[in-house]
């Protein structure tokens, strides 16, 4: 389906049933893709499609599954210290402050706390949430959480950044301000990113290759690569009416087009 030479994730032949009592759900049939090494990707699709189901797989939450998803030699059958992992809600505890919030996943595996201290000061720096150490994430807005959950899942410097709809549920200014932010650190940091989204325009203006899903069950339709050159701003969109007119051409009679 693509031809990317080494690539850091091979996803092959995946398919996943949930039982329930009414009957099997099939949620992924037969996706297979490559995703390069420091390649971003979107996934775009509508809702149900198994996009979620496809980054818990990714991520080592989910088991139950026929076919193979791989991070580089290694078959994904458990969480990997190499995978950092963004959800909607950043899911921060209360009592903890900003910067015990993003450490956690460092004492989690006991890791050497000193050293990513710094590191998570520097990813604060980066994110514009410097000063804010010592607040409780009740002190933050929307944005400024979600740019916490942003922090702790880059803090042990994993390879691949796992995003299911990280910025859904923020207001379109922060969302596009969010969005331009992770596209530096990404050229920043030179992580392999999956992204899950219901929005075409924030797909085609994060990604490198925008994966297509049909409605369930869950298969990819077609890739799109976005040629864009980068740094994109949001303005560049203009640029790019084939790529996002050929990916709302899939969901014609669909709502999730925003
Ligand atoms: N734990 C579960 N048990 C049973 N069915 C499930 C479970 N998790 C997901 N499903 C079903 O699998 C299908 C795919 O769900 P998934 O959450 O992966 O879709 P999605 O594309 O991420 O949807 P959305 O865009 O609405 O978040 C859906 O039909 C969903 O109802």
């Amino acid at each position: 389906m693509d031809s990317i030479s080494q690539p850091l994730i091979r996803i092959n032949n995946l398919c996943k049933t949930y039982p329930t009592r009414s009957g099997d759900t099939v949620a992924l049939d037969k996706v297979n893709l490559d995703i390069g090494d420091g390649e971003f990707i979107a996934l775009v699709g509508p809702s149900g499609c198994g996009k979620t189901t496809l980054l818990k797989i990714l991520a080592g939450l989910e088991g139950g599954f026929s076919g193979e998803a791989r991070l580089g030699n290694v078959a994904i059958t458990k969480p990997s210290l190499e995978v950092g992992v963004v959800f909607q809600e950043p899911t921060l505890l209360p009592w903890r402050t900003i910067l015990e919030n993003i450490m956690l996943p460092v004492e989690l595996v006991r890791m050497d706390t000193k050293t990513y201290t710094k590191r998570a000061l520097e990813l604060m720096e980066m994110i514009g949430l410097k000063g804010f150490e010592n607040k409780y994430p009740r002190e933050l807005s929307g944005g400024m959480r979600q740019r916490a959950g942003i922090c702790r899942a880059l803090v042990r410097d994993p390879k691949v950044l796992l995003m299911d709809e990280p910025f859904g549920a923020l207001d379109a200014m922060t969302r596009e301000f969010l969005n331009a932010e992770l596209q530096r650190i990404w050229m920043r940091a030179g992580k392999t990113v999956v992204f899950v989204t219901h929005s075409i325009p924030e797909a085609v203006f994060l990604a490198d290759r925008v994966v297509v899903m049909s409605p369930r069950p869950g298969r990819i339709s077609e890739i799109v690569p976005i040629g864009l050159p980068r740094e994109r701003k949001l303005g560049d969109l203009a640029h790019a009416g084939d790529e996002l007119a050929r990916i709302r051409g899939h969901f014609a009679d669909s709502s999730m087009i925003d």
